[in-house]
């Protein structure tokens, strides 16, 4: 439920970035339900548009069909945390964007320089109309997407920790195998030319191998609630 406090603070944006599996949307949708923010799951935008690439035959191993291509789907993202909605040309793809065969192709199709313009200017009007404040997770907020962000934390774990989370979620997976399929991705995110996964120099780093997810939520709730004492 939405607090008095959170009605009469002035809007927040807070930048949430790390690796898969360090708990960016279970974090982001917590703190912005408790605070009464809206909240933004980047890369399932990415993952929106990679879905619409493989479900129209584009080769996802060709940069320039993937450029010419990257205005035509509509992606519309809800910024509700207690009900994330995504739709690509009013379909909606909230179970088609976690499938293998989109998970295994995002980061090709992410780093096109032509897929992050129109993605990162989609992020930036949904920041700028949410009007009590957001949290966007992602790689690349702190750093590209919104650098003025009043706060901005890299969450960072184990590949180990990742790796098990993830394969929880999966039911069955193999933890080695899931861990080799983070591996590479970590690699392909962070290599790119085009706004890699980084960490931003003024963003906070928090280790959550060894934290529950409560912690984790209530160490970024403190973190929020410090930034917005102090404006
Ligand atoms: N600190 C934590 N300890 C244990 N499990 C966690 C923690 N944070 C997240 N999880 C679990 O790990 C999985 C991946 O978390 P998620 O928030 O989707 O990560 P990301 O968005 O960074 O990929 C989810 O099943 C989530 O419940
Ligand atoms: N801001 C972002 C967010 C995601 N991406 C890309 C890179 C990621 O591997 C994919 C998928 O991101 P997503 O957050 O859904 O990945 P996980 O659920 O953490 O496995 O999208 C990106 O390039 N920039």
């Amino acid at each position: 439920m939405e607090s008095t406090a959170a009605r009469t603070a002035p809007a927040v944006i807070v930048a949430i970035d790390g690796p898969s599996g360090t708990g960016k949307s279970s974090t982001s949708k917590a703190v912005a339900t408790q605070l009464g923010l809206s909240y933004l799951d980047t890369g399932a935008q990415y993952r929106a548009i990679t879905w619409w690439m493989v479900t129209n035959g584009i080769d996802v191993a060709d940069p320039s069909s993937i450029a010419a291509a990257a205005g035509k789907p509509d992606i519309v993202s809800g910024t509700d945390p207690a009900a994330p909605a995504i739709t690509v040309d009013g379909t909606d793809v909230a179970g088609p964007i976690r499938t293998q065969e989109v998970t295994s192709k995002v980061s090709a199709v992410s780093a096109v320089p032509e897929v992050r313009a129109r993605i990162t200017e989609l992020q930036r009007s949904i920041a700028a109309a949410a009007g009590q404040g957001i949290v966007v997770e992602g790689r690349d907020i702190g750093t590209t997407v919104l650098p003025d962000a009043d706060l901005k934390i890299f969450l960072t774990a184990s590949p180990e920790a990742r790796a098990a989370r993830r394969s929880g979620e999966l039911k069955g997976a193999d933890v080695n195998a899931t861990r080799e399929a983070l591996m590479k991705r970590d690699v392909a995110d962070s290599t790119r030319k085009t706004s890699p996964l980084a960490k931003a120099a003024d963003a906070v780093e928090v280790d959550t191998s060894d934290l529950t997810l409560q912690q984790v939520i209530e160490c970024v709730v403190t973190l929020v609630e410090g930034k917005r004492a102090t404006r």
